[in-house]
């Protein structure tokens, strides 16, 4: 055979081989003809000595470099099987992308520590790939093929040199398919895990092949991944979802996930300042506790503690102790400037509050050991202090503020494992990503509701504890109700005195007074109290004014069960209530709890009803005092009474409906977070194996605000701030820090301000819900919007039909009043959404609202919709029903 006939069998027999490698196991090699994939092999060639260690150049075609290549890792050599294009196909090489492949032919090579932040294509990468040599496009248009290269320094300068452009989305027109050419910004582009190249749902099979390694370019198969786009390894997307089938996606996933080429590489990580090297790899991924979701950095390791974080900042997460692994822990590995140290490293102000809050003595200058269990001595003193970790408080504070803590089972047998890569499937699909929502308002928005509204539909019912500390919760707030009306009637019993005295001294007509004659007439009114009343109405506003209510609560408070009976169906506490619009700090939910009393009692006989001296609880036994004797007689059919005296009982046991339209969510009404997904169905039903978003809900109360926002500098790495304002405040006065009192709206309004501009936030998403719609639909019509001065330019138009409902218009108007609000501080979008936090969907709904505004926003931090105007963007999402506000 000819030399020439020689070369030509060669080159057929690696095309084989190659295709074989693309092509499903067992399917046929598709003809000629019929054959549409853009494939490039590489051969080993011999090096070129005038290179030196530079990636080599074949030029197929000798020196006249007639061959075509498309920019996106496929080469076209004119004349060859390698270049199977049909004529209709338009040219693929736009010159954005000859810009992108001529930077990356002539970057020059860097030290090691560059291969960090570069996506290298080195000889670890043909290591590990299936497919031959990494492809590089120089700017002649000559087809360049990797060599193998040998030293560390060879690798970290092929790989800078390698190294996609940054960020080619931007560079190449926005939604053009990098195959066929065609443009559409709103339809989906799947694109290359290495190069970035977009294609359309028509093309991305072509171009991609079976994809072995994943979503890759079939050029690009064997190189390593562009780092940006780690975090999306695994996770199927809607298009793709749609193409194959669910087996096979499950397949594809798999292999992106676990194959080799797209594990992270030794060198790219640099531990205690220095780049890992194989074996300390391997012990870091096979200890019992390894770092999840090891992206390529720089980071700190304590090893007697098992701390490790990015260097410069709070540790991350604790990992197995005592490994082997880079150099020595620095005293500025975190970068903490507390002058209080750990294990040798200068501890960060987060991680000294914890301390403090975990009482933990550290003034400054002080040394600790900490040990990998939490205990802790200080250094020289051969004396442990106990453990940080101990207590349940603790661990709580650690993980809000996202501090690690160690498990409180750690993993006991090492495993010995073979490749990180099987280790790593599990746990990497355990781990979801966590995005952190700020549940703010001021003190009866509703954010308690929504929080306890989320738990309810997202995470199981409340544990038995939560209930009691909400129960005791509601019987406190039973008395604070209870202690607003009584001072209300002492209030309205004042001034009822006056008028009698001043109307007296003007005419003998006898007034709204209830009691006898003379003097007694001026004392008595409708809202007197007798003797006992009084004293048990002294004693509670007397604890309420030193706020005491904690100290008596609930061991005196349950002596006083059935003076609550007597005191609610008093007609000077009745005639009270009915002024109940004249007693500011009388929230609307009183009359929920207090109503009950009122309602049981409708439904004895008057006779039965003026016969009640009160209702003694002894054990389980209820019964009520009869007339003014001792006899306890059982009254089986007062069961609606006992269960609403109950309340503040022993075995009262809140009923959902209780425990949503309670107010708060623990008795100290500090913090509380819960964690949820929201499902993503696509994802779900195409790979069971994709890592939902997990939300974690952190609900701030707003006592937690008044202290200066002090806490919120802890929230700054928060995804969005949920900021809940009631619409039914318009008319309702709140009183400021100064203790002047003001319209609660515009206690909001203040709020929010504050909020908007807080140093913390200022490029967080704020989502805005409008609250107790069903409230300010029911109070519109009585009381005009304008009573808010902020509101005062309100017009509505005559109502047409619903949408145009007097309150659906002001409901606008104070959306709009608000956006401008905070367009005008931060310069932002506010997305507002409308609720009524008692109904279940519509919480649901914000949830999914807000899912929706973080989609959008990762799109624009993306640029994918970078051109689009608020309003295009408005149309867009106007379509779904979460943004109908839009
Ligand atoms: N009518 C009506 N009431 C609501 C709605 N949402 C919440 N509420 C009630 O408003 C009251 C206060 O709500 P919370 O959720 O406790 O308010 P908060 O923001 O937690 O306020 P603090 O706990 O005081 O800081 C509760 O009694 C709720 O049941 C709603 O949409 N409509
Ligand atoms: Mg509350």
């Amino acid at each position: 055979m000819s030399p020439a006939a020689e070369e030509v069998r060669e080159v057929e027999s690696s095309w084989e081989v190659a295709l074989r490698r693309l092509i499903p196991p067992g399917a046929p090699i598709p003809d000629e003809e019929h054959l549409d994939y853009s494939i490039a092999i590489g051969h080993d060639l011999p090096p070129d000595p005038r290179r030196g260690h530079e990636a080599e150049i074949l030029d197929l075609h000798g020196a006249s470099g007639s061959s075509v290549f498309d920019g996106f890792g496929h080469s076209n050599v004119g004349g060859t099987r390698f270049n199977r294009r049909r004529s209709s196909d338009p040219p693929r090489r736009t010159p954005a992308d000859r810009n992108r492949s001529s930077s990356v032919a002539c970057a020059p090579a860097e030290p090691v520590d560059s291969a960090l932040h570069s996506e290298p294509r080195t000889s670890s990468a043909r290591r590990a790939g299936s497919f031959s040599g990494s492809l590089i496009h120089p700017p002649s248009g000559e087809v360049v093929l990797g060599g193998e290269t040998s030293s560390e320094e060879d690798v970290a300068g092929s790989a800078k040199a390698a190294s996609p452009a940054p960020s080619p989305v931007k560079e190449r027109k926005k939604g053009v398919c990098c195959r066929c050419g065609k443009g559409n910004i709103l339809k989906d582009r799947e694109a290359c895990l290495v190069c970035d190249a977009r294609y359309c749902s028509n093309c991305v099979l072509k171009a991609m092949g079976s994809m072995p390694e994943g979503r890759k370019c079939v050029g690009c198969i064997g190189q390593p991944i562009d780092e940006s786009k780690r975090s999306g390894l695994g996770k199927c997307s809607k298009m793709l979802s749609k193409l194959c089938g669910p087996l096979e996606i499950r397949q594809v996933m798999k292999a992106e996930r676990e194959c080799a080429a797209n594990q992270v590489r030794p060198q790219q990580l640099v531990v205690n300042g220095r780049p890992l090297r194989q074996e300390e790899l391997d012990e870091v991924l096979g200890c019992s506790m390894p770092p999840q979701k090891l992206r390529p950095g720089r980071y700190w390791y304590d090893k007697d503690s098992g701390f490790w974080g990015k260097e410069g900042e709070k540790p991350d997460r604790i990992i197995s102790s005592k490994l082997n692994v880079g150099g020595k822990l620095q005293v500025d590995a975190s970068n903490g400037n507390t002058q209080v140290y750990i294990n040798g490293r200068e501890i960060t102000k987060l991680e000294l509050k914890v301390l403090k809050l975990a009482n933990v003595q550290c003034p400054r200058d002080t040394h600790f050991w900490v040990y990998d269990d939490g205990s802790y001595e200080e250094e020289g003193q051969n004396n442990i202090r106990g453990k940080i970790w101990e207590k349940a408080s603790t661990r709580l504070l650690c993980s809000l503020f996202k501090l690690p803590t160690p498990p409180e089972n750690p993993p006991g047998s090492k495993e010995v494992i073979s490749t990180y890569s099987i280790r790593s499937v599990p746990e990497y699909l355990e781990q979801k990503r966590l995005q952190k929502l700020l549940l703010l308002g001021l003190e009866g928005s509703g954010t308690s509701t929504i929080f306890k509204q989320a738990k309810y539909l997202y995470e199981n019912q409340f544990s038995s504890e939560e209930i009691e500390n909400i129960k005791l919760m509601i019987q406190r707030s039973l008395y604070r109700y209870l202690s607003t009306l009584l001072e209300g009637r002492e209030r309205f019993e004042d001034e009822a005195l006056e008028r009698n005295k001043s109307e007296s001294s003007k005419s003998t007509m006898p007034t709204d007074g209830l009691g006898g004659g003379g003097s007694q007439k001026h004392n008595q009114n409708a809202y007197s109290i007798n003797q006992r009343l009084r004293h048990f109405s002294d004693w509670l506003l007397q604890i309420m004014a030193m706020g005491d209510l904690e100290a008596f609560f609930p061991a005196a408070t349950r002596e006083y069960a059935s003076v609550v009976e007597e005191a609610w169906r008093h007609p000077a506490i009745q005639a009270t209530y009915k002024r109940k619009n004249e007693l500011p700090f009388l929230p609307d939910v009183a009359s929920y709890f207090l109503d009950r009393v009122e309602f049981s009692y409708s439904n004895l006989s008057t006779e039965t009803q003026n016969s009640i001296g009160g209702l003694v609880i002894l054990g389980s036994v209820s019964a009520l005092v009869i007339g003014k004797g001792i006899m306890l007689k059982p009254y089986p059919q007062l069961c609606l009474l006992v269960q609403a005296v109950e309340i503040s009982s022993n075995d009262y046991e809140p009923t959902e409906k209780d425990i949503l339209y309670s107010e708060g969510i623990t008795q100290c009404n500090g913090l509380a977070f819960i964690e949820f997904s929201l499902d993503e169905p696509y994802a779900e039903k195409f790979d069971c194996s994709h890592p939902q978003i997990k939300y974690q809900l952190i609900r701030v109360s707003s006592k937690g605000l008044n202290e200066g926002c002090k806490l919120l500098e802890m929230f700054e790495d928060v995804r969005a701030i949920i900021f809940c304002v009631s619409l039914s405040d318009y008319d309702q006065m709140w009183p400021q820090s100064s203790g002047e009192l003001c319209n609660k709206m515009m206690a909001s309004k203040h709020l929010l301000e504050s909020i908007a501009s807080h140093s913390s936030f200022r490029e967080t998403p704020f989502v805005l819900l409008l609250n107790k719609y069903d409230a300010f639909e029911a109070k519109i019509n009585k009381v005009p919007l304008t009573v808010c001065e902020w509101f005062a330019d309100f017009s509505p138009v005559k109502a047409r039909d619903a949408h145009q409902s007097l309150a659906n218009q002001a409901y606008y108007y104070i959306a709009v009043k608000f956006k401008d609000l905070f367009a005008s501080i931060s310069n932002r979008k506010l997305f507002v959404f409308q609720m009524k936090a008692r109904e279940r969907a519509t919480v649901d709904g914000a949830f999914k609202y807000i899912r929706e505004v973080l989609k959008w926003d990762d799109a624009k931090d993306d640029n994918i919709y970078g051109d689009l105007d608020e309003s295009i963007y408005s149309t867009d999402f106007s379509s779904s029903v979460y943004f109908k506000y839009g």
